[in-house]
């Protein structure tokens, strides 16, 4: 086909990968600038359940270059054809359904443990699982919660499990963004239950909780600082709450926690008909309680399938996270012109200094970015 026939989109399918400069590519095969695949070719080795493919795809997606984003874009169109064409929307390749858990709780809970307790467990029932993280932290110091030391080292030795490092950059929006995706891509390459992971911090719970079928919080086993202030919010996002560390002396205190987050729980208005959130105990480190977690998960799961929410629950993030992306965007967008800066930093002086009121003074921002944008 001579070039000139082609489309963009077509074109786009043509293209060698550019190598990403992230870390985890260049890490996985220093010589592949040689062999690089088109969007095309990691396609095929994506949905035939290539984990080198799958990596080498979510670094694409993480990527915020210009190029890259063309060909996460095109990879990405091709999976949702697919999907379409085979009518396999909320499934796997092979056609299992999918299933996407998010998974919280403070430092030291025993996210990792449980994980890899949980992830074992699901591979001996035949799934296959990916676990994804959400740090709150690189974002704001460049350090990292979840990422520093070397988790679940088990689980990712396994075959059909797939644990992906930390992202370590990027704001929180880019992680969410990337983490949407990377969902996508695990669910292509054959992974029907993924796991997203996120630590007990600001903002990442709610987040997390908008692009998961089911959010289940990990509490330790004492009296409930969650339940109060702050976190009850958290709380009450929660389809499960699991109380760890349900073993030796510590039970005595799992149980009175279990009690008490009960007891809490059932003055919530249920989010969905049909499901009451609940509360069980484990012991990660035991291995006690984990068929009981995925049994009242999949509970879960076959409720709101069955009642069509998993359906519309995914449509209505894909809706959020859209504008969720359009406000970025959009933002991005008004940051770069300097012109607008200008006037940003003029309208913020003027309501900082109550010379201006903030409605008028968005306004001015707004018409000013308009007729940017306009010019351009
Ligand atoms: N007794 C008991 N200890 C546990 C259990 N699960 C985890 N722990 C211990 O709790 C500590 C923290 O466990 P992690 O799994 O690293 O906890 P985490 O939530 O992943 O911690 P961060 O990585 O800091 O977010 C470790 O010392 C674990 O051995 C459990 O079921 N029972």
């Amino acid at each position: 086909m001579g070039l000139q026939c082609l489309t963009l989109a077509q074109f786009r399918l043509q293209i060698p990968l550019v190598q990403c400069r992230c870390i985890h590519s260049v890490a996985v095969r220093p010589q592949a600038k040689k062999t690089s695949p088109t969007v095309q070719e990691l396609y095929e080795k994506l949905v035939h359940g290539d984990r080198y493919a799958l990596s080498r795809a979510i670094t694409l997606v993480e990527s915020s270059r210009k190029d890259h984003r063309e060909q996460s874009e095109a990879l990405l169109s091709l999976i949702l054809a697919r999907q379409r064409q085979m009518n396999t929307e909320q499934k796997t390749v092979q056609g299992k359904p999918t299933f996407r858990i998010g998974l919280s709780g403070s430092p030291g809970v025993g996210k990792s443990t449980f994980i890899e307790a949980f992830g074992m467990y699901l591979l001996q029932q035949g799934h296959r699982v990916a676990v994804l993280a959400v740090d709150p932290s690189s974002s704001r110091t460049g350090g990292s919660i979840l990422g520093d030391k070397t988790r679940m080292t088990y689980l990712s030795r396994q075959d059909h499990a797939y644990v992906r490092p930390t992202p370590s950059r990027g704001t929180l929006g880019g992680v969410a963004r990337n983490t949407n995706e990377a969902i996508i891509l695990c669910e292509a390459s054959g992974y029907d239950v993924t796991l997203v992971e996120t630590v007990g911090v600001g903002q990442s719970e709610t987040m997390v909780s908008e692009m998961v079928d089911m959010f289940v919080l990990l509490v330790p086993p004492a009296g409930g600082d969650e339940l109060q202030g702050l976190k009850k919010g958290i709380v009450e996002l929660a389809d499960l709450v699991i109380v760890n560390k349900a073993d030796g002396d510590l039970m005595s205190s799992a149980r009175a926690a279990t009690l008490e987050y009960t007891s809490a729980l059932k003055f919530l208005q249920p989010a969905y008909e049909g499901w009451r959130s609940k509360v069980i105990r484990v012991s990660a480190k035991e291995e006690l309680g984990i068929d009981k977690a995925w049994e009242t998960m999949t509970e879960y799961f076959d409720v709101m399938r069955n009642a069509g929410h998993i359906a519309s629950k995914r449509g209505s993030q894909r809706k959020l996270w859209m504008w969720r992306q359009i406000t970025n965007e959009l933002l991005d967008r008004l940051n770069r012109d300097d012109s607008v800066k200008k006037t940003v930093e003029l309208m913020e002086k003027r309501v900082y200094e109550g010379t201006m009121n903030s409605g008028q003074a968005a306004d001015r921002v707004v018409d000013e970015f308009v007729k940017a944008t306009t010019m351009e």
